[in-house]
C-alpha cells in the first residue's frame, strides 16, 4: 500500500483535495474539535451475512429458496450482507481499482475543474457546516446516462475502454453490467430492479479515503443511509466501513472474495419498512489510503416508489420529490433527514 505523506506541500499538481484546510475552518468553531462522539465506545467487529449466490442458480428449488430466504433475512435484520460467487471477475475488479487509482493521482486542480466523468467529482463535504459532518474523503459520484461518451472522460480515455480497446468492455461499463445483473440475479423482483433501475438511471461511486493522521476518529464519510434501492459495494483490505446494529456501531470485516450489498432508502419504503436501509459511515485510517466502488441502483427521477402492500407506511414520492428533499434539508441543515419527511 502507497504512504502518501498527508502533510504534501499544495502544489499546482498534487492529487490532494485541500482536506486539512477545509476540515481546519470549520472546526476552528468548534470548542472540542470531536468528529466522533464515540471516541470511547468499544467497535466490535462483524462478519456480515455470507450469501453463495450460486445457490439462486442452483437445479435444487430448494436451494434457491433457502438462498433467497436467507437474504430476505438478513435485508430485514442487518440491512446488508455480503455475497461470494457474485460472477464478477477478481481480474476486472483489481482493473477496476488500478484506474480508479489513476484517476485519483490526477492532479486535485483538474479533478475539481475539468468537468471530467459528467462533473461528478467532490471532496469533503462542500455542504458542510460543522466538522461533524465533514468527509475526508474524496469521490466520483457517476451518473451512468452518459458513460460511453467521448467527453465524459476527457483525458482519461483508457477507463472508457477495456483491455481489448472497445468500449463494450470498458471497465466502467462492464462492472455496471455485472452490477446489474447481480441484482437481478439475486432474488430480488425483476420489475422492481428490471425495468425501473435501468443503465440509464444508476450512479457509479468511486471513493477514496487519504490516510488522516491529524485527527482519530475522523469520518472518511459521514453516517448516512443511501438514497436508492440498493447499493453494490466493492471495498479494498483496509476496513474502515461500520454500521449501525442494535443501536450501536459495528465495524464490518472486509472478506477479499465478497461484494457487499445494502438496502437503501427506496427500498426500505417499497418494502414497508420490512426491509431495512441501515445508518453506515467509514472512519477514515490514521496509516494508510483506503479505496472502494459502490454501485448505486436507482429509478429515474419520475420513477414513484410506493409500498408493496396496504397498509403502506409511507405516502407514495418520486425519486426526484425524494432527492430535492434530502437536498434541502442538508442544504439548510447539513443533515439528510430521507425517509421520515414522507410518513403517512
Ligand atoms: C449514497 C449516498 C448518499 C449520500 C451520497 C452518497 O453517495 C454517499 C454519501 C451520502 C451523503 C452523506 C452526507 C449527506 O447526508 C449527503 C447528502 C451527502 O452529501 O453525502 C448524503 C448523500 C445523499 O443522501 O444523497
Ligand atoms: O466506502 C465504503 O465502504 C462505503 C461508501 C458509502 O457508504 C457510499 O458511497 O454511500
Ligand atoms: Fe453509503
Amino acid at each position: 500500500m502507497y504512504l502518501r505523506p498527508i502533510t504534501e506541500k499544495m502544489t499546482d499538481t498534487t492529487s490532494h483535495p485541500p482536506l486539512v484546510d477545509q476540515y481546519g475552518s470549520l472546526s476552528h468553531n468548534a470548542s472540542q474539535i470531536q468528529c466522533d462522539g464515540n471516541r470511547s465506545q468499544v467497535i466490535e467487529e462483524c462478519e456480515l451475512p455470507l450469501i453463495d449466490l450460486s445457490y439462486l442458480r442452483s437445479q435444487d428449488e430448494k436451494k434457491r429458496q433457502a438462498c433467497a430466504a436467507a437474504i430476505a433475512s438478513a435485508s430485514s435484520e442487518w440491512g446488508f450482507f455480503q455475497v461470494v460467487n457474485h460472477g464478477i471477475s477478481p481480474n476486472l475488479l483489481g482493473e477496476m481499482r488500478k484506474e480508479q487509482m489513476k484517476l485519483f493521482e490526477l492532479p486535485f486542480k483538474n479533478k475539481a475543474s475539468c468537468g471530467l466523468l459528467n462533473d461528478s467529482y467532490r471532496w469533503g463535504n462542500p455542504r458542510a457546516t460543522s466538522a461533524k459532518q465533514f468527509s475526508w474523503s474524496e469521490a466520483f459520484h457517476i451518473p451512468l446516462t452518459m458513460i460511453s461518451e467521448e467527453a465524459c472522460y476527457g483525458e482519461l480515455s483508457s477507463l472508457r475502454y477495456g483491455s481489448d480497446g472497445e468500449i463494450r468492455n470498458s471497465n466502467v461499463q462492464t462492472c455496471s453490467n455485472s452490477c446489474r445483473r447481480f441484482s437481478r440475479e439475486s432474488g430480488t423482483s425483476r420489475r422492481v430492479f428490471g425495468e425501473v433501475c435501468n443503465e440509464s438511471t444508476c450512479f457509479l461511486r468511486l471513493n477514496r479515503y487519504p490516510q488522516c493522521s491529524i485527527q482519530p476518529e475522523m469520518f472518511g464519510l459521514v453516517p448516512h443511509t443511501d438514497s436508492d434501492f440498493l447499493t453494490i459495494l466493492y471495498q479494498d483490505q483496509v476496513g474502515g466501513l461500520q454500521l449501525m446494529k442494535d443501536s450501536k456501531w459495528v465495524a464490518v470485516k472486509p472478506n477479499p472474495q465478497a461484494l457487499i450489498v445494502n438496502i437503501g432508502d427506496l427500498f426500505q419504503a417499497w418494502s414497508n419498512d420490512i426491509y431495512k436501509s441501515v445508518e453506515h459511515k467509514v472512519m477514515a485510517n490514521e496509516k494508510v489510503e483506503r479505496y472502494s466502488i459502490a454501485y448505486f441502483l436507482c429509478p429515474s427521477y419520475d420513477s414513484l416508489v410506493g409500498s408493496c402492500m396496504e397498509p403502506s407506511v409511507y405516502k407514495k414520492f418520486t425519486f426526484g420529490e425524494f432527492r430535492k428533499q434530502v437536498q434541502e434539508d442538508v442544504k439548510k441543515t447539513g443533515h439528510k433527514v430521507g425517509l421520515p419527511r414522507f410518513l403517512l
